[in-house]
């Protein structure tokens, strides 16, 4: 067994650990310093991080299979250990000797788990024998419950079954090409699929820095569902344009690519020099600002403006699924108070005639119908716009009555689904 290997698993019981007991999320772990990531190569660095997300979208499964063999309460660094083995065996489909043998080490490793190694060997070799039938007969990871109150606003009980079996499939890779007019080409090349909207999706991507087109800056790596905003803003060349939260750049590149005379807004310096490195290696250009919006003033109104707030990310847990067990108390109200701000100012600062698109990648009603609800109500003299399904290249079914754009993961299953997310359009008065 190579060391490499141990350490990679050894790194994904970590993380397991900090997501469930220090409520950290994976992404801020990952380029910590002091994460468990940070002594690893590149090559254990990328499996450590896939086998904690397997694992963590499909725990309460592997704890159901667990717990058929486990017939005293397990100590935590035990239990970690037999679940990253288990997603190996029963998800990943790894030859289960290897799976055992290094969990077994795992164990002898630690203080806390040594004496525990005979049980961790016996209860992995019943999973690698019997577990695959028990873990067929459970259900998908199922969302908090605090996540399903907020979500019943926007789909059913069967659709939330069925987001939540989309979580488990994990999700594909989507890239938004610079020049629209490539990506049936880049599709070709990189052996993926034209969506829909335009997106390429790679169903198999392997190092994204090794893909062609990604040296000269061809495309930026974007979930299908994230580039319906910038979309629904429309034809926007030669405008002067805000992209209000911008980091970490996505659709500033979608509307710089588009000829637009972009500023670029955002609280976080860090997260804004992603954007820069980003538009550095697209050869896209904008203007970048960092700065807390609500005390910002322009120097003149907008002809448009993209407000993608800060919001819970649950429309994107197939892709985070971590999010559920780090941020199941997260501060909702303090966030729609936040959102309401924040669209508010954008409603201030555009030109008379302009455009407005708010977006956020949340499941959560809330979050979304629920602010244009609020606009609805307030003495701003902005107006909805209906937005065009098909026109974006969606089915009409992901237009709401009101003309608002309501996407969910369950959406395209067989390929792969999309982020959750939601897309309105208003236009001030002239
Ligand atoms: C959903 S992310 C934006 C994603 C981005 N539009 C993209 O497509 O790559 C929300 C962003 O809002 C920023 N943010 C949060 N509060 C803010 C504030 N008060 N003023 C400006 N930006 C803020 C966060 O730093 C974060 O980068």
């Amino acid at each position: 067994m190579s060391n490499a290997g141990i350490y990679a698993r050894e790194a994904a019981v970590r993380l397991l650990h900090a997501v469930l007991m220090e409520k950290r999320l994976l992404i801020d772990l990952v380029g910590a310093e002091d994460g468990p990531l940070v002594d690893l190569e590149p090559s254990a660095r990328a499996r450590a991080q896939s086998l904690a997300a397997t694992t963590l979208r499909n725990l309460d499964r592997l704890d159901a299979v667990l717990d058929k063999y486990l017939t005293k309460k397990t100590p935590f660094a035990l239990l970690n250990i037999l679940r990253v083995a288990a997603a190996e065996i029963l998800v990943d489909g790894i030859a289960s000797h290897a799976a055992v043998d290094s969990a077994v080490t795992m164990a002898k490793r630690k203080q806390k788990t040594a004496h525990l190694k005979n049980l961790a060997n016996a209860v992995l070799r019943k999973v690698a024998d019997e577990g695959a039938a028990e873990f067929a007969k459970t259900a998908p990871q199922a969302l908090p419950k605090a996540f399903v109150g907020q979500m019943k606003k926007i789909a059913t009980k069967e659709q939330i079954a069925a987001i939540e079996l989309a979580h488990q499939g994990g999700a594909p890779l989507d890239i938004t090409c610079r020049d629209p007019k490539e990506a049936g080409e880049f599709a070709k090349t990189l052996g993926g699929q034209l969506m829909p909207n335009g997106s390429v999706r790679l169903q198999r991507a392997g190092q994204i820095t090794e893909l062609p087109g990604f040296e000269t800056g061809s495309w930026w790596v974007q979930d299908a569902a994230a580039s319906i905003p910038a979309l629904a803003l429309g034809v926007v060349e030669g405008m002067r344009v805000l992209d209000l939260c911008a980091a970490p750049g996505g659709k500033t590149m979608q509307l710089a690519a588009t000829g637009a005379d972009v500023t670029a807004l955002d609280i976080s310096q860090h997260r804004m020099r992603r954007v820069e490195a980003n538009l550095e290696r697209t050869g896209l250009r904008a203007k970048s600002v960092v700065t807390d919006a609500l005390g910002w003033k322009p120097d003149a109104k907008f002809d448009a403006i993209l407000l993608d707030a800060p919001c819970s990310a649950t429309g994107t847990i197939r892709r985070h699924p971590d999010l559920p067990f780090a941020k199941a108390n997260f501060d909702l109200a303090e966030l729609l108070k936040l959102q309401r701000n924040l669209l508010a100012k954008a409603c201030e600062w555009l030109a008379p005639g302009g455009e407005l698109v708010f977006s956020t990648c949340s499941l959560f009603a809330a979050e979304g119908e629920g602010h244009a609800d609020w606009l609805a109500k307030q003495e701003i003299d902005v107006v909805p716009v209906a937005l065009d399904a098909p026109q974006l290249g969606l089915e009409p079914m992901m237009a709401n009555a009101a003309g608002q754009i309501r996407l969910r993961p369950d959406f395209w299953a067989d390929a792969g689904g999309m982020d959750g997310f939601f897309v309105a359009k208003f236009k001030k008065a002239s």
